[in-house]
């Protein structure tokens, strides 16, 4: 490690902090990124992700930081000699402009010789799937088809590095899902370094190679898409990426279990649960879908009885609202999410009990 990461780092963010006044809006974000990575920078709305961008892109001087491309501190220079292609969320094209001449534009800004900028703009169209459409204007394309323009004039330059800002976000559900794998398919192709902001959750997991999770200004959790789905870092992380129930009021009892009132639950899942002390209170949660009913099995091992309070329907799976006491008349709910087939299989319905398992590796333990 160098002081400003890896030597192989394509890209690294130092210690990064932006205030706005009194604001903090970035506080001492630290990150790197390798060459062709694909990063997703999430969070909830005004976490710090655009600003995380626009200060890549040179847009926003930090209060202090560092950002390095390619072994070269670029934190002082202009946008325009950071080598960077930008596409915003609305699609920015020029009205006036065709297609076409949108995409030539940077490349005519650049080089004063139009020699060579039609063949490429072709070439730049057809990348898009938009060959034989360069005469049309923004007004006559469809959201998803502008968004292509864009991408296609952020590229025309060559980009070492491409930033999208939330670029699907104004599109409908169905061009959404389609320009995803478009997109990420090119950005393969290219080997482009690419550093996505997003505010949802599932565009982050299907397109990313790693994900960054800033919450109000912090970076919480970077890890690839298996690893923060799987291994939330913290409670905020794990609700905001699917869903998670938590339970608190547990105690650690010794190495691996845990108490829940009267119940006595196995936990073995990683550092979390490891790091507390003895007799220390702490918060456990299980996502939906890991919640076993009984008819799975499970040994005896992390077996609760619950009552079924509600029973949500979601198409290919139900999600069970179900009431576990915990001691008295203290009672919590957890979720469980189980196959439609199931549900009808086994005739499960409101008020009925349902014993239900909670497989020892699928626990995560948090800091009360
Ligand atoms: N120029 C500015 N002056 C003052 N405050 C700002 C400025 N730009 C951003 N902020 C504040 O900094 C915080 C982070 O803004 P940012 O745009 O980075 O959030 P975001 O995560 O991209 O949000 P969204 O998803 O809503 O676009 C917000 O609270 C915002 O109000």
């Amino acid at each position: 490690m160098t002081q400003h990461g890896e030597i192989s780092d394509y890209l690294s963010v130092h210690q990064l902090t932006k205030k706005f006044g009194k604001f903090t809006a970035l506080d001492d974000i630290s990150f790197s990124t390798k060459l062709g990575e694909f990063l997703c920078v999430l969070g909830p709305s005004g976490c710090g992700k655009t600003t995380v961008l626009r200060a890549i892109a040179g847009l926003e001087k930090p209060t202090s930081g560092t950002i390095v491309v390619e072994g070269r501190d670029v934190t002082q220079l202009p946008v325009s000699r950071r080598n960077v292609g930008i596409v915003f969320q609305s699609y920015a094209l020029f009205p006036n402009l065709t297609a076409e001449d949108n995409i030539a534009y940077g490349l005519k800004q650049r080089s004063k010789k139009a020699k060579g900028v039609e063949g490429r703009v072709t070439e730049l169209l057809e990348t898009v799937g938009l060959s034989g459409m360069g005469n049309k204007y923004p007004a006559q394309l469809s959201g998803g088809q502008q968004q292509r323009v864009a991408l296609a004039r952020a590229m025309a330059i060559s980009p070492h590095l491409l930033l999208l800002d939330e670029p699907l976000s104004a599109l409908d559900a169905k061009v959404r899902i389609r320009l995803r794998s478009e997109i990420r398919q090119l950005q393969k192709r290219l080997g482009v370094t690419t550093i996505m902001v997003t505010h949802d959750q599932e565009e982050a997991l299907t397109m990313a190679d790693r994900i960054l999770i800033i919450d109000r200004g912090k970076l919480v959790q970077m890890g690839t898409p298996g690893e923060v789905y799987d291994k939330p870092a913290t409670p905020f992380v794990a609700s905001f990426i699917g869903s998670m129930n938590f339970i608190t009021k547990v105690r650690k009892m010794e190495d691996g279990i845990f108490g829940v009132g009267e119940h006595r639950l196995k936990i073995s899942n990683g550092r979390g649960a490891r790091r507390v002390q003895n007799g220390e209170p702490v918060m456990i949660g299980v996502r939906p879908e890991d919640v076993m009913i009984q008819a799975d099995g499970g040994d005896g091992i992390n077996t609760l009885n619950t009552l079924v309070s509600a029973i949500e329907y979601r198409g290919s799976l139900f999600r069970l609202s179900l009431n576990l006491p915990i001691s008295g008349n203290d009672y919590t709910t957890i979720d469980a999410d189980v196959p439609s087939e199931k549900v009808r299989r086994l005739g499960l319905q409101e008020n009925m009990h349902l014993p239900i398992h909670l497989p020892v590796d699928r626990i995560r333990v948090y800091a009360a």
